[in-house]
Parts: C-alpha cells; structure tokens; sequence
C-alpha cells in the first residue's frame, strides 16, 4: 500500500453523516453515469447508519445532488449474518426494504448473498457461490460500517477471518466474535481492490477504532481498508472525539 489516499469527513452528528452520505453517492452515481454505457458497481453495507443513509436514497430522489438512474446500478454485499432468508437480521433483508419502497431497482442486478435454507451444503458451499456471482467485479464504490471493534464486512480483528492476503474473494466466517456466528464475507483484497471506499461511522462507542484505524493501524480492518482512488470517512463529532487535530 502506498501513500495513504483518506480523506475524513467530520459532521455534526450521526443525521447529518447519513444526510451527507446520501447526497454524496447520488452526486457520485451520477458523474459516473455521465457514461451511458456505464453499469455502476456499488457494494452495500449492514448496519444502523447505512440503514439511515438507504432510507435517505430513497426518499428524496429529486435534489440538486444528481439525477441517478437506479436501473444501471449493481448492487452487492460486502458481508451477510448467515440467517434464513426472511430473517429480519439479513443486511440484504434490511438494505432492500428500505431502498425498494422507492427506488426502481432491476432485480437481474441485485446481488445479496445467499442464506441458510437455499440448498448450500454448508457455508463453504453458499461463499463459492457467491464469489462465481461476483466473478471479477470492481466496486466503483464500497459503504463499510465499522464496528466498535475496528471490524468491517465481517472480517474482524485478531480474527482468522482477518486475513490481508487472503486468497479467496469471499469466506464463509463460522465463529464471528459477534452474532450470529456464522457469516458470509468479502475479503480485504476484494474490498481493496474497490475504486472508492466509504466508511460510515457514528456514534462514541467507535472512537477509539475510529482513531486508530484512521492513523493507519493496520491491524485494525478497519485501518487496512483503502480504496485504489480514495478512502473517504464520514464520521460524526462523536466518533471523531480521539482523532488528532
Ligand atoms: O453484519 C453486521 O453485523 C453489521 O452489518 C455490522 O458489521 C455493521 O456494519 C457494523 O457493526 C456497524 O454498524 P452500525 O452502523 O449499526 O454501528
């Protein structure tokens, strides 16, 4: 990894880094499909405030940040709690509800990963789908959360799952330090590999992670995490408490 390419974000509060978000990607979405031949690639993440930034997406379609047409958008999962389908812990589950009740979205290029009870021998089984699904895929953008423990996707710290050279694209994760134990994840060369990655991060339960991975603690996910192009926090005055000035 070269030179560090994070750009932080700071807002005043976990609304306004959802608000900010929202406007942000439809702004990004938008310059991209400037090329209209241009499919955008863009993984989605679990968790409560990427959960408010859908909720935004799809609820106000017409500001000035960018005309987006939904219809060239693949959209993907960076991890997935190995539940049944119509469990309401499923990210993919949660994501789709909430950008679905507005936003028209091509079902050919919808891409959640799989769940318990589709027919997958085991975990090992539903990853390898997952990653022929996903073939040679390049995120034009990543959204992470982060954990209070510095975890993004479901590779967590001092964790097998956590592996920088891994060799797959996707695991399955069958011991996850946080529930449900077993999960479905993208590696960090797959999330590395992204043109951009946002991360999303509020709340004062994550600013010490938030600092560390920031000052580049690669032994935090969250610290080795980094876009070809651009790696950009968003991150309220909460989270941001122990970053240096
Ligand atoms: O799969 C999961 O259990 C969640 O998706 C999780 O990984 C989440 O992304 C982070 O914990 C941040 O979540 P919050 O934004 O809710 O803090």
């Amino acid at each position: 990894m070269g030179q560090s390419n994070r750009v932080v974000v700071t807002c005043a509060d976990r609304a306004h880094v959802a608000a900010t978000v929202a406007v942000q990607l439809r702004a990004a979405i938008s310059d991209l499909q400037a090329d209209h031949d241009r499919v955008v690639q863009l993984c989605l993440t679990g968790g409560r405030i990427a959960n408010e930034v859908y909720r935004q997406l799809a609820g106000d379609q017409e500001d000035q940040s960018g005309v987006v047409d939904w219809r060239r958008v693949e959209f993907w999962w960076g991890d997935e709690r190995y539940v049944a389908t119509e469990s309401p812990d499923r990210n993919a589950g949660q994501s789709l509800a909430l950008l679905a009740a507005s936003i028209p979205l091509d079902a050919a290029r919808v891409h959640p990963m799989p769940s318990r009870g589709m027919g997958y021998a085991d975990l090992q089984q539903a990853a390898l789908h997952y990653a022929s699904d996903l073939g040679d895929t390049v995120f034009d953008i990543c959204l992470l959360g982060m954990g209070e423990d510095g975890h993004v996707a479901s590779l967590f710290p001092d964790h097998p799952s956590f592996d920088p050279q891994a060799a797959t694209h996707v695991i399955g994760v069958t011991d996850s330090p946080k529930p449900p134990p077993d999960r479905l994840s993208l590696t960090l060369p797959v999330l590395n590999a992204s043109s951009q990655v946002w991360l999303i991060v509020a709340g004062d339960d994550k600013a010490a992670s938030a600092a560390r991975a920031i000052s580049g603690d690669v032994t935090l996910p969250a610290g080795a995490v980094e876009g070809r192009d651009r790696t950009v926090w968003f991150i309220d005055a909460d989270a941001a408490r122990d970053l240096a000035q």
